[in-house]
């Protein structure tokens, strides 16, 4: 089995999971990236079960709406009852990386404001302690050097994401070397250096449910 196909597995999946959640008011949130562009295919087929979608991302946005499902602004919308999106690893507890796509701070916004967070991913996103993907930082502009300054100080080595401007205009630091054995903790730290929008752990709201394609099917892990 190829990885696109156990993402097109894991995005029907979560079709599947998601199906009787939906009434003709529903406003699905859609997360952003390789994984979410085949769930938002699958979606597509299945317009006519929900009313609208909140996006994560531009690109996201641009997906759906070529598909025809309409896209609300998140003020508009207000709470949502579930978003699925993918993710760069997750731990045993459901704790994620995100933002290789740089999409993680309007990411972590959706899934805030969403009563359930469905992770889809394959089996390479499956990790005993996160850390191994280099966790992204969006950071303004300006405080780039500071900040960066700072991650090595916690024993991180940023690398500037080069050429790359997030949605909301601003950078990415790629913070390697880090194993990260208290993601909760570690995630308030790094959102209390100046300068950073978002960091890309979602450990204090972390995923409710991951459903994680493998060659043999997809398994479901839910947070205890
Ligand atoms: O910023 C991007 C997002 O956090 C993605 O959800 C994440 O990088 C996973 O993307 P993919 O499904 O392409 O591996």
């Amino acid at each position: 089995m190829t990885q696109d196909e156990m993402k097109l597995a894991v995005a029907q999946a979560a079709i599947e999971y998601i199906r009787p959640k939906l009434n003709d008011d529903s406003i699905v949130g859609v997360g952003t990236g390789s994984t979410a562009n085949f769930f938002i295919d699958e979606l597509a087929k299945i317009k006519h079960l929900f009313a609208s979608a909140v996006a994560s991302s531009d690109e996201t946005a641009k997906r759906l709406e070529a598909h025809g499902i309409e896209v609300l602004d998140l003020n508009t919308a207000g709470q949502l009852d579930v978003y699925i999106d993918g993710a760069d690893e997750f731990d045993p507890h459901l704790n994620l990386i995100k933002g290789g796509g740089a999409a993680l701070t309007r990411e972590k916004i959706v899934a805030a404001a969403s009563r359930e967070f469905v992770c889809i991913v394959d089996s390479s996103k499956q990790v005993d302690i996160l850390g191994g993907f280099p966790l992204p930082i969006e950071v303004i502009p300006m405080s780039r050097s500071y900040v960066a300054r700072e991650i090595v100080k916690l024993d991180g080595a940023p690398v500037y994401r080069e050429g790359v401007v997030t949605d909301n205009g601003n950078e990415i630091l790629d913070v390697h070397d880090l194993s990260i054995v208290n993601p909760k903790e570690l995630e308030r730290v790094l959102n209390n250096v100046v300068g950073v929008v978002t960091n890309g752990l979602f450990a204090n709201r972390g995923a409710d449910v991951v459903l994680m394609s493998t060659p043999d099917g997809v398994e479901t892990f839910k947070r205890s």
